[in-house]
């Protein structure tokens, strides 16, 4: 199979942007597509985004687009939009790209209402691509600055896997490939949630002791979500579970923990997109039809819909039954 020399990169918020300027300096060429005409037109003058991506300067090999048929068009598509916005994205895509394209979900969530994933919600809406997954722990903004990274993608056959790590791998961003689409999804998707209660943990000011506590227990439920869903163990522990969660747990860089420490302060949040927040119900749903306990997952949602307080959901997590630690 030919090499993948064009990547469509769609949607440009701070993660598309920061995925666009990787694939160029990998030496790909990069169609970077935004809805907003204006937005298109002040990254072509600028060569910036600044709306997402402040100060990071467009490699010479991303053009910009608010034509969704440039991007589609490419050898490979990266859909970079949130998850919730995916299904309708995907279906604009689907009679623009051509059959066999590769299309990577680089969104963490799984849809609400249908309980799908969002390489489910790529393949139902567009049955003719190839659908793949890239996540790992990443700040748009460290990929952008050129810090050294590394992601998993996965796709159902090997052979893609490994095209699209070649074609977007370069020195500073390394690519693990893998066939392990839902366990990588899986990782990406759950992390948001546990670090929206590592936020809480540290908001709430509850101690160094009460972070690591409850990271490792929030680790222990994405595990048990992981393998009643079929991912394999070695995905769980890699860089889209263990490491994401690692990296998002860490401070308010990540904007799923400064959602959380907002809760937990009792401040208001910033209104940054904390894909966590929309995560956690389905989450919890879907762990609740298959008889996995999630206890830490369903604190953030009862919180999330105020079902119960901070402190309220710290006494309830606290006053659990004593049992085996698994
Ligand atoms: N920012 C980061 O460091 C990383 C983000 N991600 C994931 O990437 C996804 C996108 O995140 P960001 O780019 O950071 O978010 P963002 O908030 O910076 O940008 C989202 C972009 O999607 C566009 N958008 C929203 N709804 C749309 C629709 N219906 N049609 C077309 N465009 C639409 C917005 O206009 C915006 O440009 C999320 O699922 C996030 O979890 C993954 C890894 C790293
Ligand atoms: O997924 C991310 C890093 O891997 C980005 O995390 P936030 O969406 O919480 O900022």
């Amino acid at each position: 199979m030919a090499a993948i020399e064009t990547v469509g990169i769609v949607g440009a918020g701070a993660w598309g942007t920061a995925l666009a300027n990787a694939a160029a300096r990998a030496g790909c060429r990069a169609v970077l597509w935004a809805r907003d005409g204006a937005q298109v037109a002040d990254m072509a003058s600028r060569r910036e985004n600044i709306r997402a991506l402040p100060g990071i300067r467009f490699d010479d090999r991303v053009s910009v687009t608010a034509r969704l048929a440039d991007a589609a068009a490419a050898d490979a598509v990266l859909l970079v939009v949130p998850a919730q916005a995916c299904r309708e994205v995907a279906r604009e895509i689907a009679p623009l790209a051509a059959p066999g394209t590769a299309i990577v979900s680089c969104a963490k969530g799984i849809e609400r209402g249908t309980r799908h994933f969002i390489t489910e919600v790529i393949a139902a809406e567009a049955p003719d691509a190839a659908t793949a997954v890239l996540s790992g722990p990443s700040f748009a903004s460290d990929v952008a600055a050129g810090l050294p990274t590394a992601v998993t993608l996965a796709a159902h056959e090997a052979g893609l896997a490994e095209r699209l790590c070649d074609a977007l791998g370069g020195p500073a961003l390394r690519l693990y490939f893998s066939t392990d689409v839902r366990g990588v999804e899986i990782g990406g998707a759950a992390k948001n949630v546990l670090a929206i209660a590592a936020g809480i943990v540290e908001g709430r000011r509850l101690g160094a002791s009460a972070k690591a506590a409850l990271i490792a227990r929030g680790f222990a439920e994405l595990v048990r979500f992981g393998r009643a869903f079929g991912a394999k163990a070695e995905t769980l522990t890699g860089l889209s579970g263990l490491g994401d969660l690692i990296l998002t747990s860490s401070g308010p860089q990540s904007r799923n923990f400064a959602l959380g420490q907002a809760l937990g302060a009792g401040a208001a949040p910033q209104g940054k997109l904390a894909e966590g927040a929309f995560t956690a119900r389905v989450l919890v749903e879907m762990a609740a039809s298959s008889g996995i306990d999630m206890p830490v997952s369903a604190a953030v949602d009862a919180v999330l819909s105020g079902r119960l307080t901070v402190d309220g959901a710290i006494d309830a997590l606290m006053a659990r039954p004593q049992k085996a630690e698994a």
